[in-house]
């Protein structure tokens, strides 16, 4: 079967021209969005909505530090389309966050609630930051300081911030309280990833794990492979790949390789899983303790079933993409792969499944909690799982007899799934 790839390469020069040095994923994404809205049978002025966030705001916040003196932060929100609903997404604590990945992380966004059905576009936000660097006090206040930033724009029925990389359940509270406190009210529908004592749902500190781990178990059945025995490697060790780690251990896979920002950790005979869990620290590092480490690089190329790439973007790259060995990739972060390197994977029969579909489960069960924050009423874990169950199976079989039946990458077919609930929307509204 002839797969068709978004990615031609007059456009891969161009983007080469764009990118000035790093790995544009906003560029990327656009590339891929114009080919599925032309798939679809929208025309250019369709694109030309989608391409980018309908509003993105930078905000400056001034935060006092222990010491005394005041820093100034630099903090965005981006909003990609609101046709559907209110804008969803996570906000992330990170010292290379920038303006055009915050877009780029928006407009997947909108991506996953399309592919999962949920009842919103998406939604970003980001602040440029070391919390590793920082003491609880600081942390505090500049979350308080970024929800006042952004406090015109947000809300439960216009954007709902969740928690992504270096964020957590205690810095969702605390944005919480200080929205609560600006509005005079109770507001526990402003954001998802809560405490449960303030709200948060059963299930979603593992939800995206969980996710990841349904996308493993029909990517499998799909190579005839094996799940229990089978070789895993997992890039980045904190909220979605430790719990991946604990998930894959617990079916009987072998997880031979973890890393994270210091380095990775390798074993072929299958390393200890609950004693790195036992030790990770908040932030997801255990490789600090160790003295035989590899590379993240180096761990991306070892040979297995499964590799799972789970930290930052652009790291399987048209550099390394000929040296992965795995059969099938699996994206819990988002965007770890390059459309090159997607291309590359492809043309290798390496079954790669995108991250706006694996990742979907965090952002599912934010909506689950949503839900109950507006009902008053909360369900049990059980509950929860066996709805991200039943949402995560229809997404993938969805996007793989996409891919099928139109004869595109699991990306592409993804796309199309994820734009087209945006896309109607805008087109009933009459916006286009
Ligand atoms: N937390 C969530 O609900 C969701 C997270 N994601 C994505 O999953 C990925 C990981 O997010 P979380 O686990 O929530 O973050 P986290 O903050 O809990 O953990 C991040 C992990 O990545 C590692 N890391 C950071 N920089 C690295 C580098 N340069 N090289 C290698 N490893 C590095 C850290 O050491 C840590 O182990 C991100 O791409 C995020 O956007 C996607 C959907 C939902
Ligand atoms: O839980 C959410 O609302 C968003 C999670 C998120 O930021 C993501 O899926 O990248």
């Amino acid at each position: 079967m002839k797969v068709e790839s978004p990615v031609k390469s007059d456009q891969i020069q161009e983007l080469d021209h764009k990118q000035s040095g790093t790995l544009n994923l906003l560029n990327s994404t656009q590339l891929i969005i114009k080919e599925a809205v032309r798939k679809l049978g929208y025309n250019n002025k369709m694109y030309e909505l989608l391409k980018e966030p309908i509003r993105t705001l930078m905000v400056r916040i001034p935060v006092r530090m222990d010491n005394g003196s005041i820093e100034i932060f630099t903090g965005y929100r981006s909003q990609h389309n609101d046709a559907v609903g209110p804008t969803k997404g996570g906000v992330r604590f990170h010292p290379e966050v920038n303006e055009e990945e915050v877009k780029a992380l928006s407009i997947w966004m909108s991506l996953k609630c399309g592919i999962a059905n949920l009842p919103y576009g998406g939604g970003k936000g980001g602040i440029i930051c070391d919390p590793r660097n920082m003491s609880l006090g600081e942390l505090e206040r500049l979350s308080r300081g970024y929800v006042r930033a952004i406090s015109q724009i947000v809300g439960p029925t216009k954007d709902i911030p969740a928690p992504d990389v270096y964020t957590n359940s205690q810095i969702m509270a605390w944005m919480m309280d200080e929205y609560s406190r600006l509005r005079e009210f109770d507001s526990p529908g402003f954001i998802t990833g809560k405490p449960i004592v303030l709200g948060g749902s059963q299930g979603r500190e593992t939800a995206t794990a969980r996710g990841v781990t349904i996308c493993i178990e029909e990517a499998v059945k799909k190579k005839g492979i094996k799940l229990q025995g089978a070789r895993i490697v997992i890039q980045g060790f904190g909220n979605a790949g430790s719990f991946l780690a604990k998930f894959m251990h617990e079916a009987g896979a072998k997880v031979i390789g973890i890393s994270d920002a210091h380095g990775a950790l390798y074993d072929p005979t299958g390393l200890d899983i609950d004693y790195l869990l036992d030790r990770r620290d908040s932030f997801g590092t255990v490789t600090n303790l160790f003295t035989n480490v590899m590379t993240n690089q180096e761990l991306l190329e070892q040979e297995c079933e499964i590799l799972v790439p789970a930290a930052i973007s652009n790291q399987i790259t048209l550099e390394n993409a000929d040296r992965i060995h795995a059969s099938i990739v699996v994206e819990a972060a988002n965007g770890p792969t390059t459309l090159e390197a997607t291309k590359i994977l492809d043309e290798r029969g390496i079954l790669l499944v995108p991250d706006i579909l694996a990742s979907a489960g965090g952002v599912t069960v934010s909506y689950f909690e949503w839900v109950q924050n507006n009902q008053g009423y909360y369900w049990s874990e059980e509950q929860v799982a066996e709805k991200l169950r039943k949402v995560m199976i229809n997404s993938f079989e969805t996007i793989y007899q996409m891919s099928q039946t139109h004869e595109v990458d699991m990306r592409l077919a993804a796309y199309m799934v994820g734009i087209r609930k945006s896309a109607e929307a805008s087109h009933f509204r009459g916006w286009v």
